[in-house]
This record gives structure tokens, sequence and C-alpha cells, in this order.
């Protein structure tokens, strides 16, 4: 497996490759600056072995929409790894290029799209949508049948009631508590959660 990306992020999904016994085959990041990550060495030139056959690649990259940008610009076969520690209803899916990092339980009939990160204790109820590009951060929960939207950052402790639809590339902040619907692009914070911000199509990366 192959990584884009040697940050801290990076980090946490190598140690996923290692629990599953998985070798990590190279890593690139052209603007790292630095030459290991873990013992591991990172390369600042993007030769073409993750275009190999047999080859897959993670983007490594915790901005949602940096993964999109280079998920375009990549091209490649996308892998995915999840945390042995992690509970998975057979019932749900997962997208190629996305993460789940352990403690995370995903119930049946959730779908989460590509290159997503489901973070660190999260919780992502029965008949959930997530698009591609999300992240659920650590200790996140989100209730049965919520909705998040292409690029959505739900923040770390952020909680969402059920049936909540939340649009594309907006931002829910640490400890926010969701009992309404959030428009696209909107940045909501607090104990209900209250919009603060909303962008444009600008905020969506491509
Ligand atoms: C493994 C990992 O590390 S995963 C990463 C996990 N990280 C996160 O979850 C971070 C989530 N980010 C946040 O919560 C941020 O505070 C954001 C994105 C919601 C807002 O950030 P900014 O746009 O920089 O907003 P800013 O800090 O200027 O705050 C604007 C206002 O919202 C308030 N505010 C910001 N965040 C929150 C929050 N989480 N809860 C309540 N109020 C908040 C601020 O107090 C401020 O209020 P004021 O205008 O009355 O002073």
């Amino acid at each position: 497996m192959f990584l884009y990306g040697a940050g801290g992020h990076a980090k946490v999904i190598l140690e996923l490759l290692e629990l599953n016994g998985l070798s990590c085959t190279g890593i690139y990041d052209e603007y790292a600056g630095k030459k290991q990550l873990l013992g591991y060495t990172v390369s600042e030139i993007l030769d073409d072995a993750y275009k190999q056959p047999g080859a897959a690649l993670i983007i490594a990259v915790g901005n949602n929409k940096i993964r999109k940008q280079l998920a375009y610009s990549l091209a490649a076969e996308w892998g995915m790894v999840i945390h042995p520690a992690a509970n998975i209803s057979s019932r749900s899916s997962i997208g190629k290029g996305s993460v789940v990092m352990a403690g995370v339980s995903i119930n049946s009939e959730a779908s989460i799209g590509q290159h997503c990160i489901i973070n660190t204790n999260s919780a992502v109820d029965h008949d959930c949508r997530i698009d591609d590009y999300v992240h659920i951060s650590p200790n996140a929960a989100l209730a049965g049948s919520v909705q998040v939207g292409e690029g959505t950052h739900i923040g770390i402790g952020a909680t969402v009631i059920q049936g909540i639809k939340i649009g594309k590339w907006a931002t829910v902040g640490a400890g926010t508590v969701v009992i309404r619907d959030i428009p696209d692009y909107a940045t909501v914070v607090g104990n209900p959660g209250r919009i603060i911000r909303i962008n444009g199509p600008e905020d969506a990366g491509l």
C-alpha cells in the first residue's frame, strides 16, 4: 500500500496498515520537508510506482478539500484500511480510499463514501449516509438516518440527532450538538448548534 501524505494523520494510517499486516510500499509527500515518518522513507518525488498493477494508494491527508484535489490529480487504484478494533456492520458499505480508526462503530445499512475519514471512537449509526471526502472526527456521534454531504467536517465530540441532513462542505464545530438541518457550506457551533458563517462553492476545493 502506498500513502500520499506524511503528517500526523499518515502516522495513524501507517499503524493501521501494520495492525492489518499490510506493508507500506512507499510514502509520497511533495511538501513534507521530511525524509522519514515512523522509520518509513518519505519521497518528495512522485514517481509512477503507485500506478503499477496491484498497487493501491491511500490519500493520508486530513484536509477534506486537499484530499479531493489529490483524488482527482493522482488517479490511482484506491486502497482502504479499517482498524481491527472497529465494529463494522456487515450490512454497511465503505467506499474506496476511506480509512476507519480504532473504536469506530458503523451500524446497519450505513453507507460511507470514498476518501472519508471515520476517526477514532466515532459512531455512525444505522441508515446514515456519509458522502465522499467527509471527515467524522474522534468521538463524534451520528444517530440513525443522518445524512452528511460531500466534504463536510464533523468536529471532535460533536453530536447529531437522528434524521438530520447536513449539507456539503459544511463544518460542525468541536462539541456541537446538532438538532436542526444544516445548509451547504455552513459552519455551526454550540449547543444547540447555531450557524456562525456560510461560505460559498469556492470552499469546496474543486
Ligand atoms: C485527530 C484530529 O486531530 S481530528 C481534528 C479534530 N478537530 C476539530 O474537530 C476542530 C473543529 N473546529 C472547531 O471547532 C473550530 O472552532 C471551528 C472550525 C468551528 C471554527 O473555527 P474558526 O472559523 O476559526 O472560528 P473562530 O475560532 O474565529 O470562532 C468564531 C466564534 O465561534 C465560537 N466557536 C468556535 N468554535 C466553537 C465550538 N466548537 N463550540 C462553540 N463555540 C465555538 C468562538 O468562540 C467564536 O465566538 P465569538 O465570535 O463569540 O468570540
